[in-house]
Formats: structure tokens, C-alpha cells, sequence
């Protein structure tokens, strides 16, 4: 495809060859290179779509070599990529080996801070605006573009409340397109669209903040955006610039359906039209089996509720949400708010299942702790995407979450085999469970079609033989089991080989471990957790415990952050994909 501009484009410093009109061109010539190659290769879209003519403003008045620039998220950073010297690589864009889709320090100099998470921007961009303070450079500007969900996190306001006290050098850009993946919620939301439709506050709640706030304009027009930013680079302290834009600007489709075009797969670039599923794939995700199991069991027990941070189609929270919108609460980026009100709503006699990605998962450690465990309240953490999730990579992967939920007294941990189990668990959950419970399922589909049998209590801590050896035991936790039983299958003198699932990872089933340990010669762990402090090192610690000698290999991930690439490439490379497990039997077997 032949660009008038684009092609020419080598740093940021091209930009100011051109003049207003020619921009204008160029952002039609990359929202057309975006399109195409994202509809091939998938990724984030819409925000992408939407901040096309601020990232070329942006870059054309600030030289952000020099004057850091942060995206919050950073899934919207695209065409900032495309102007700073990615535009060859960005179809390799989340690709094994590829670039990232985030923007990652060790990629460019133009990418001042790793993002993935969202609402750190401000506290980093304040960061880096105070550092500036003290190394006497008083010249730089320091930008952090954030959107109206991630501005609404507690993180957010954390940083704007610090900052404002502070008179840093300062730009807060507020994309602000009323949408985050899912339609923004809140009282900030309310008071956005009441600024946007021009109704009088009580007070700015920037300017309360003590920022200069500037706006709101329309993120769209470009003209406007250069002069505002221009007369911005002059004002010092701590400033916010409002912008209006919409997610997906360009493609119809996009503008029309924001949802589902925030991270659509593959797409016809004409079109819009998405790529249909293949209609020979008659597995469910386990988000689904979550998501409708929920509300199958919310409308037997009204006691149930449901939580989700931000994230109801993703986690497919969304069924209950549309059915009992009373008891399923969607409650914006907010991890910590999210757990903590969980456990208010436990104290009640409620049942909540709180539904969280397990890197977000992170950020609400202490809520976890301090909030449930603690007072042992029984909230049903539903920690989704566990393991490697593919295509995000290092920020997103659910690497941890046995690491760190495992020293956590009183929580129980389990974690399904395959759909079936997915759904017994969530229904022992609300059978008078008197502990906190975090139940931990990967990012995608199972393989049992039929999943939908009728229901049956599990025994808590009870976990399962699914073949005698007697040589070597397998054990695995969750959807490992799947890969193991059928590389076992496939081997001969496999009677030598017995396979256990561990689906309760706390409390450890130490009757089972004493009978293993008892009847074989080694034990091989599979997990889709870090090899540090994951199942295998619990295993471990019971062996030195009760002084087996036995001989232990773990296999999960290494001590090192995994970056993007598809699942089966990265189980592949950190040694957890059948062909892998396979190679490791036959070796042993010989
Ligand atoms: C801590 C955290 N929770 C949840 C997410 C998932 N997430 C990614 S983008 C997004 C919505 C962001 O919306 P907004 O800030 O309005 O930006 P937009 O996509 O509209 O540009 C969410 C919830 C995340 N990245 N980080
Ligand atoms: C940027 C971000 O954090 C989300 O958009 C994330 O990429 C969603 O991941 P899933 O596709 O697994 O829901
Ligand atoms: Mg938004």
C-alpha cells in the first residue's frame, strides 16, 4: 500500500515537514495502516482508532524524547508506535519476537514507562515531573494521556490528589470517549457528561484538585489540538487538558459496536465485518461456563451476588448483569474497591462472587489479605485468565496467583480440571462455606461440550487419582491435566506412570501425598503458575517435611517474566506443552 505521508515518517521529527492539512492526511493514512494490519493480526482497536489525531499533536508541538509522555494502559498506543520508529515492525505487533502491544522501555526511548495495567500514569508521570524539579530541569513538560474509566480508578485519584499540592510540570490529557472496555459506570462518569453537555458545577473537580483544567475540546480536530497544546507548553504547573474523542473513530463498525471492537480478533479491513468463528469449534470458554453457571445458581439462591472490576463481557459477568442487574455490579477499574466490598457484602450473609483477571488480581494483595482472609469471610474469588494468557504478555499473564495466595491462611485454593469441575465448584461455593475460596481458570475454551450436567458438591480439600503407576506420578492443577492425560495415553509401558489432579492447591491433600510419595520413585509437578512458591514448592516442602526423599521435577513457569507470543508458543518455551511433557517421559521411561 502506497502512503503519500506515512512512508516518510521515520521519527517524530518528521512531523514538522508537514503542514496542518497534510497532518489531517496522515491521520487518515494511519488509521488505514492500523486497520489493516489489526484486522490480520488482532489487537486493541477501538482506543487505538480514537486517540489517532492527538498522538500526531502530541508528537508534532512536544519532543517526547526529551519530555516524557506516558499512555495510560498503553493499549491505545499504536500510532504512537507507528510515529516512533516502529512503522516496519508494528505487523509483528504482539507476535512472538514481535513488538509489544504496550509500550515497554527497552523497546524505545519514546516509551518513558512500561504500561499494561491501568491508572498508574499520573503517579509516574508525577514521578518523573518531580525528579525534573530536582535535576534543576525546569523546561520539560511531562504528559500522561489517561481514559475516563482509568482516571476513575483509586490509583488515578491518588496521583491527582498528590499532585495537584505540588506545582510539577504537569499535562494530564483526559481522553475522555465515555467508554472503557465496557461502558464506563460511576458518579465521575455523571459529572464527565454533565461538563461535556455544558451544565454548571458546584465546582471543577480538577480545579478543585488544584489543576488548571483546559476544555473540553474535541479530540478529533486536529487544528485545535495543536493550537491547545501549544499554548499548553507554556503554562506551568500542574495542568489537565479534557479531550472528547470516540473509540473506534473511522471504522463504522467500531463506532458503532465499541465493545466488541475494543479487542475484535480478526476483521475484514473493508468491511468491519468480524472474521466468523470457526463453526466446527463446539467448545465453551470457561468464562462462559463461569458466567452462565453463576447465573443458573444466583436465581436458585438469592443470596448470590456478583462483582466484577471493570470487566463484565470479559469475564462474561455480563449474563447475570443483564438478568439480575440488582445483584451483578460492575464496579469500574477498581480491584481493591471491588474485594473490599465484597467482604462488606459477606459480613451480610451474602455469597459474592467476585470475578477478577488474575494479574488484576494483584493489585488488591492487602484487600485480600486484611479485608477477607483475616475475618475469614467467604467471598468466591473467581480468578480468571490464570496462567499465560498469549498476545498481552509479560503485564497481563497470571503467573502469580498461586505464589501469592498461598501463604494466605484461611483461603482455600482450587483449580478446575475441565468445565465440569469449574461448575461443581462454583455450586459447592454457596453450600454454607464458612472460609474465603479462590477458584483460579485460564483465558479460553475447554474440551468438553457437554458440560452442562447436573450439579454435584465437591469435598473441599478431597483431590483425585486419575491413573495408577508405578513409577513415575504426574501431578497436575487445572487444565494441565488435559495435555498429561493425553501424552500419557500416547506412550507405551505407561503403566509405569500414575497422573494425579491436585485441583485443591490449598489445603494441600497431604493423605493423597503420603500415598504417592509411598509408591513411586519420582513425582513431576505440571502447572501453569511460577515455579516459585507454586504447587510444586508446597509439594516440596511436604516432602522435606515428612522426609521423603523422593525425587521432584517442577515444571512451571521460570523465575523470569514471560513476554507475548501465542499460549502454545509460550507453554512451549517455558516447557509445559505436551510435546514438551512427552519428550520428559519418554526420557525417564528410558
Ligand atoms: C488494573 C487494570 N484493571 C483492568 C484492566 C483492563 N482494562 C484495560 S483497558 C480498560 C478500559 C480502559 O478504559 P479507558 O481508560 O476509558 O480507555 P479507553 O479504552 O476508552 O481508551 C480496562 C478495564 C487493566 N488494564 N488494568
Ligand atoms: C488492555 C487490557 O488490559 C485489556 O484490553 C486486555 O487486553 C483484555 O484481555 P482479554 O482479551 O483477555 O479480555
Ligand atoms: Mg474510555
Amino acid at each position: 500500500m502506497h502512503y503519500t505521508f506515512l512512508q516518510h515518517i521515520n521519527t517524530p521529527a518528521d512531523l514538522k515537514q508537514l503542514s496542518e492539512k497534510d497532518l489531517e492526511v496522515l491521520a487518515a493514512e494511519i488509521r488505514h495502516f492500523i486497520i489493516n494490519i489489526v484486522s490480520v493480526k488482532a489487537g486493541h482497536l477501538g482506543a487505538n482508532l480514537g486517540v489517532v489525531e492527538l498522538t500526531i499533536a502530541i508528537h508534532r508541538i512536544f519532543d517526547c524524547a526529551v519530555n516524557p509522555l506516558i499512555w495510560d494502559v498503553g493499549h491505545q498506543a499504536y500510532t504512537h508506535k507507528i510515529l516512533t520508529g516502529r512503522r516496519d515492525q508494528f505487523s509483528t505487533n504482539r507476535q512472538l519476537g514481535g513488538i509489544s502491544g504496550f509500550p515497554k522501555r527497552e523497546e524505545s526511548l519514546y516509551d518513558h514507562f512500561g504500561v499494561g495495567h491501568s491508572s498508574t500514569s499520573i503517579s509516574a508521570i508525577l514521578g518523573m515531573a518531580i525528579a525534573s524539579k530536582l535535576k534543576k530541569e525546569d523546561s520539560k513538560q511531562h504528559i500522561a494521556v489517561i481514559g475516563d474509566a482509568s482516571i476513575a480508578s483509586g490509583m488515578a485519584f491518588e496521583g491527582l490528589n498528590h499532585a495537584g499540592v505540588t506545582k510539577a510540570n504537569l499535562l494530564i490529557i483526559l481522553n475522555d470517549n465515555a467508554i472503557g472496555i465496557d461502558p464506563s459506570i460511576g458518579a465521575l462518569k455523571n459529572y464527565f457528561t454533565n461538563v461535556k453537555k455544558g451544565k454548571k458545577q458546584q465546582d471543577n473537580i480538577f480545579e478543585a484538585l488544584d489543576f488548571k483544567y483546559f476544555g473540553p475540546i474535541d479530540g478529533h480536530d486536529l487544528p485545535l489540538l495543536l493550537k491547545t497544546l501549544e499554548e499548553l507548553k507554556s503554562i506551568k504547573g500542574p495542568k489537565l487538558l479534557h479531550i472528547i474523542t470516540t473509540k473506534g473513530k473511522g471504522l463504522k463498525q467500531a463506532e458503532e459496536n465499541q465493545v466488541t471492537y475494543h479487542a475484535p480478533g480478526k476483521f475484514d479491513a473493508l468491511t468491519g465485518e468480524l472474521v466468523p468463528k470457526d463453526t466446527k469449534d463446539v467448545f465453551s470458554k470457561f468464562q462462559d461456563v463461569f458466567g452462565l453457571t453463576l447465573l443458573e445458581l444466583a436465581k436458585l439462591n438469592p443470596k448470590i451476588v456478583g462483582i466484577t472490576p471493570a470487566m463484565p463481557t470479559g469475564s462474561s459477568l455480563k449474563y447475570m448483569m443483564d438478568v439480575l442487574p440488582d445483584r451483578a455490579f460492575d464496579v469500574g477499574i477498581a480491584e481493591q474497591h471491588a474485594v473490599t466490598f465484597a467482604a462488606g457484602l459477606a459480613t451480610q450473609g451474602f455469597i459474592p462472587y467476585c470475578t477478577i483477571y488474575s494479574t488484576f488480581l494483584q493489585r488488591a494483595y492487602d484487600q485480600i489479605i486484611h479485608d477477607v482472609a483475616l475475618q475469614n469471610l467467604p467471598v468466591i474469588f473467581c480468578v480468571d485468565r490464570a496462567g499465560l494468557v498469549g498476545e498481552d504478555g509479560a503485564t497481563h499473564h497470571g503467573a502469580f496467583d498461586i505464589s501469592y495466595l498461598s501463604c494466605i491462611p484461611n483461603l482455600i485454593i482450587f483449580s478446575p480440571r475441565n468445565e465440569i469441575e469449574l461448575r461443581n465448584m462454583l455450586y459447592t461455593a454457596q453450600l454454607n462455606l464458612k472460609q474465603p475460596l479462590a477458584i483460579r481458570y485460564p483465558r479460553g475454551k475447554g474440551e468438553i461440550i457437554d458440560w452442562k450436567q447436573p450439579f454435584e458438591a465437591i469435598t473441599i480439600g478431597k483431590n483425585i487419582e486419575l491413573k495408577k503407576g508405578t513409577e513415575i506420578a504426574i501431578i497436575t492443577t487445572g487444565t494441565a491435566a488435559t495435555d498429561v492425560s493425553k501424552v500419557i495415553l500416547e506412550l507405551q509401558e505407561n503403566d509405569r506412570i500414575g497422573h494425579y489432579d491436585f485441583r485443591f492447591i490449598k489445603p494441600l491433600d497431604e493423605h493423597l501425598l503420603f500415598e504417592i510419595s509411598r509408591n513411586y520413585n519420582q513425582i513431576i509437578v505440571v502447572e501453569n503458575n511460577s515455579q516459585i512458591g507454586g504447587l510444586a514448592s508446597l509439594i516440596s516442602s511436604f516432602l522435606h517435611e515428612h522426609n521423603f526423599s523422593i525425587k521432584l521435577e517442577s515444571l512451571g513457569i521460570p523465575d523470569r517474566f514471560i513476554e507475548h507470543g501465542t499460549v502454545e508458543e509460550l507453554h512451549s518455551i517455558v516447557g509445559i506443552s505436551a510435546n514438551k511433557i512427552k519428550s520428559l517421559l519418554i526420557e525417564l521411561l528410558n
